[in-house]
């Protein structure tokens, strides 16, 4: 299949029900006074819209109370639809007339350029937020480390924004913003913009000294523009400490010169990412905000203030690619965006592969590309075997589909080996210039599939051999083909010896060792990586021969190397999926205490999955996620309860509509009996553990 044959890219958002190829906003004004009372922000957003002849903008919205709209300062008459129950996730429609529409003979179509030839209308809309927002985690004291003072996060990826305001919820309209934000007179806010605070004072922008005013005001500007998923804001007892002249990491007081440790490295990241891309930060201060354990992601990439799950303190830096990933945003995703939210290979695979490409150039080491593209693949390999088959397309068909559902690693890893894949085909040093290329001509604005495809052809257009190789390239396959890639030769020089040892265990395990010796090598002082990937080999063998380990082996494994104690989450992660697979009791406090400390869905998704799927941890898996949903950000706790439906349904043989739900496990009976049973029997185990 030639490159001319991608579809083309759907000319409406199907995760959106705004008109932004009608009327476009351009700009946003954000007041907001943060009610922790109410758990609400009550709000007036003020945009600049430019409109062509169409006298409607119709915004995407989820649960908000809009109490009063105007039109360049007049009342405004509006409508907000109700949600459609077969896409709950789009929430409501928010129409609003313009009066009669735009100036004189304006372009009846605004283009993605925000170019129009109508008229600027200003709309202005004051509402108030739902308690409920899917975007917002609200916590209160008791799940901050200070316990002292409640907070609020946003995360807006990809359509949640609209529960925080009204807005044209897709990634092809981007827009600049400046906002004031009211809080508390003890807390800080941060947004994804450059603040106006002078944080070295800690001094809002009203007097923190007016002892007659129990709030006080911070003030905030992007002048970039971005996609509605990148409006994020935080507020709580917030310290910061500065790591380069424009990096400064952000987390509640007692963490953050643990925090500022961990991610020292954050300004090298930047400097390597604007060696490899030819193209300077653009986006001003680069901030890492450190957030509670409930946190759902890993990182989340708002400009100017990348958001962290604290499950990277690993205490050795180990995890801190995390970070590489998130700052490499700041060009993959940020500057050039995904156009609809088929396109978010584009987003992430180009950001993984930046990723591999900065952590390469700060640790010295060309092997660790490979190394960690094969640790991806089997995130890859993982998501492949979980995944409906349309979600395992590169560029899926996400139809009416929430794009909750389809987020898996297969953007992230299929992405980044189509990448690496090209690179192989044309050569590193001519794909290095595409990659410069690639981003100074779609920065600051959208792009898709197609547009990828017809840019690579475009740049290699004068280079035979490249141009003849990429012209016979599959994309057919690589696009639209479900399932695995073609696996690459990865260079194994640095993950060799990681799975020899795991081979030496399966063969523990299959009795083919004399004796039934353990593998003698000392793996005190190896990398955490290393370890990950002997992990990752233990779990890709049994995966291959469709056998857990035995439980004589997982114990032999951790008397060996005490995995269950690891500070590293992705090390204690996948010794307790494997722990749990082979059915070994005396883990399960492990993994309780895990999957109810943090609530980063990599890890609590996969686990109470294993749980519940384990013949002894079903009910253990239902009842805690009873006893801790709250704990969970409500996007996590919709995704898990949705897991634990699916197995319910698996379980009680229903189909994939109806049938049984989550609360037809629940009978208090059914948990005390559980909980009770499974009590003794971990006491019993831990005894027996003591006495050997
Ligand atoms: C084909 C999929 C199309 C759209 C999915 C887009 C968003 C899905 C939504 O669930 C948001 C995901 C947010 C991810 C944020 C950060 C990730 O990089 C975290 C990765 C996992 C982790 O490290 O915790
Ligand atoms: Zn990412």
């Amino acid at each position: 299949m030639t490159a001319a044959a991608v579809s083309p890219p759907p000319s409406r958002d199907p995760s959106s029900l705004s008109n932004p190829d009608e009327a476009r906003v351009t700009h946003l004004s954000w007041d907001a006074v943060v009610d922790f009372g109410k758990r609400r922000f009550l709000a007036n957003a003020r945009y600049d819209v430019n409109i062509g002849s169409f006298p409607v903008l119709r915004l995407d919205s989820s649960g908000l109370d809009v109490q009063r709209v105007t039109v360049d300062g007049k009342p405004a008459t509006f409508s907000m639809s109700v949600p459609d129950p077969k896409r709950p996730h789009l929430g409501s429609g928010l129409e609003i007339d313009l009066g009669g529409g735009g100036g004189g003979g304006g372009a009846s179509v605004v283009n993605s350029d925000n170019d129009s030839d109508g008229r600027v209308v200003s709309v202005s809309i004051q509402y108030a937020t739902s308690p409920d927002a899917s975007a917002s985690q609200w916590l209160p004291p008791s799940q901050t480390a200070g316990k002292k003072h409640p907070y609020v996060f946003s995360a807006c990826f990809a359509i949640h924004a609209r529960s925080i305001l009204p807005c044209q919820d897709c990634p092809a309209v981007k827009f600049t913003y400046d906002a004031r934000v009211t809080v508390p007179r003890w807390a800080t806010a941060v947004m994804s913009a450059i603040s106006k605070v002078d944080v070295a004072s800690d001094v809002a922008v009203r007097d923190t000294d007016d002892d007659s005013r129990d709030d006080r005001l911070f003030e905030f500007a992007q002048t970039v523009p971005i996609p509605s998923y990148l409006f994020a804001l935080a507020v709580g007892e917030l310290s910061s400490i500065d790591v380069s002249p424009r990096c400064r990491v952000w987390s509640e007081p007692s963490m953050v010169d643990a925090v500022a440790y961990e991610f020292s490295q954050v300004e090298d990241f930047l400097v390597a990412a604007e060696e490899v891309t030819s193209l300077p930060y653009q986006w001003g201060r680069y901030d890492l905000l450190c957030l509670p354990p409930s946190f759902p992601y890993g990182g989340m990439e708002n400009p100017c203030l990348t958001f962290v799950t604290p499950t990277l303190l690993a205490g050795d830096k180990s995890l801190a690619d995390v970070v590489a990933h998130e700052a490499a945003h700041s060009w993959s995703g940020n500057l050039v965006t995904n156009q609809t939210w088929e396109h978010f290979w584009l987003n992430e695979g180009w950001t993984v592969f930046l990723e591999r490409k900065i952590m390469s150039k700060v640790n010295g080491d060309g092997k660790y590309f490979d190394f960690a593209a094969i640790a991806g693949w089997a995130d890859l390999a993982d998501s492949v075997a979980l995944l409906p088959e349309e979600y395992t397309k590169l560029v899926p068909d996400l139809g009416d589909g929430d794009p909750d559902d389809a987020f898996s690693s297969v953007p992230y890893e299929k992405g980044f080996n189509l990448l690496y894949a090209l690179e192989r085909l044309v050569g590193e040093e001519k794909f290095a210039g595409f990659v410069r290329a690639y981003f100074d001509r779609f920065k600051y604005s959208t792009v898709t599939t197609r547009g990828f495809v017809d840019y690579l052809e475009l740049h290699f257009a004068d280079d035979n051999v490249a141009n003849a190789a990429i012209k016979e390239f599959d994309w057919e396959t690589w696009l639209f083909k479900p399932g695995m890639p073609e696996i690459p030769n990865f260079d194994r020089t640095l993950s060799a010896e990681c799975e020899r040892l795991a081979d030496a265990w399966i063969s523990v395990d299959d009795g083919a060792t004399a004796g039934g010796s353990l593998p003698e090598l000392d793996i005190v002082d190896w990398p955490s990586k290393r370890k990950t990937c002997l992990l990752d080999s233990l779990i890709k063998k049994c995966q291959e021969r469709k056998r857990p380990l035995s439980l004589k082996t997982v114990t032999g494994i951790k008397e060996a190397y005490s995995f269950h104690l690891s500070q590293n989450s992705e090390i204690l992660f996948r010794f307790c999926i494997l722990a749990v697979e082979s059915g070994d009791f005396s883990v399960l406090p492990v993994v309780v205490r895990f999957i109810t400390s943090q609530g980063r869905m990599k890890f609590v998704r996969p686990l109470y999955r294993a749980l519940f799927q384990s013949a002894m941890g079903k009910e253990l898996a239902v009842s805690t996620f009873i006893e801790n949903r709250d704990f969970y950000h409500p996007i996590a706790a919709k995704m898990i309860a949705t897991d634990l439906d699916e197995g319910v349904k698996k379980e009680k043989g229903y189909g994939s509509c109806g049938g049984a739900k989550l609360k037809d496990l629940i009978t208090k009976p059914l948990i005390v009996g559980g909980i009770l049973a499974l009590t003794a029997s971990i006491s019993i185990a831990l005894l027996r553990g003591k006495r050997r």
